[in-house]
């Protein structure tokens, strides 16, 4: 693909936050890597999208060293790339502070499985991520952004889990391309939106029984798609 190329489908998926009502102003950014040409195209820093051109997303390599643009990148772009050189079957990565999925990130909480919608695309619970440790928020902030989720994945299979709240700050999804982040992102807000009304409404709402959650997510992904066994 080319860079041009490249440039046009991430700046379509970037668009599409804004079509889904997931980001406000600049809020937000999606990336996509080319990982024949070892590099990332992502949306530049501070640009609004009424404003953004294709050409203005900037590309980088996976050190972060601009290769191509004459913008700034995200200033997440370090926890875009740290995620790709650490996941090496996604292919795209959204960050929204969508309203829903922000809150239970601000209240450091996972969102539980409690329905078959959640259990259609995440196998388990939604993982809020740790919070930063001190020496975390002092050292190269975004980077360790990425460390928190990475941590948060040691022992999962992030295809089986596409999307993560990090704690105190907000929702970062995945998918085999840009669009398909943006698609996680936009399922992420409305299972978190559901989740909070449904504990609104009761408290003490179970968590789907394994059985169910299991056949779920089986009908969708097909045999063995949880439990990292893709
Ligand atoms: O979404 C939020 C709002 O804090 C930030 O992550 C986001 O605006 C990052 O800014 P840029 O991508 O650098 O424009």
């Amino acid at each position: 693909m080319s860079y041009k190329e490249l440039k046009r489908e991430v700046f379509e998926a970037n668009m599409e936050l804004q079509r889904r009502n997931l980001v406000i102003y600049t809020f937000g950014n999606v990336s996509q890597i080319d990982r024949d040409k070892g590099v990332v195209a992502i949306k530049p820093s501070g640009v609004a999208y009424e404003d953004m051109k294709p050409e203005d997303i900037v590309v980088v390599d996976l050190e972060n060293t601009v290769v191509e643009g004459s913008m700034r990148p995200s200033s997440d772009t370090k926890t875009h790339t740290h995620l790709y050189r650490a996941f090496d079957s996604i292919g795209g990565v959204t960050h929204t502070h969508s309203t829903y999925a922000t809150a239970w990130a601000q209240a450091r909480q996972s969102i539980p499985c409690l329905g078959t919608t959640h259990a259609d695309y995440v196998h388990g619970d939604i993982t809020c991520t740790r919070d930063l440790t001190d020496d975390q928020v002092n050292g190269d902030y975004e980077e360790e952004t990425g460390v928190q989720i990475t941590d948060a994945y040691a022992e999962r299979d992030p295809n089986a889990a596409p999307m993560v709240i990090v704690a105190g700050h907000a929702p970062f999804t995945w998918g085999k391309d840009a669009a398909q982040s943006v698609y996680h992102a936009a399922l992420l807000e409305e299972i978190a939106r559901m989740a909070y009304l449904t504990r609104t409404l009761d408290p003490h709402a179970a968590v789907l029984k394994q059985a169910v959650m299991d056949k779920h997510y089986l009908r969708k992904h097909g045999k063995n798609a949880y439990y990292g066994q893709s």
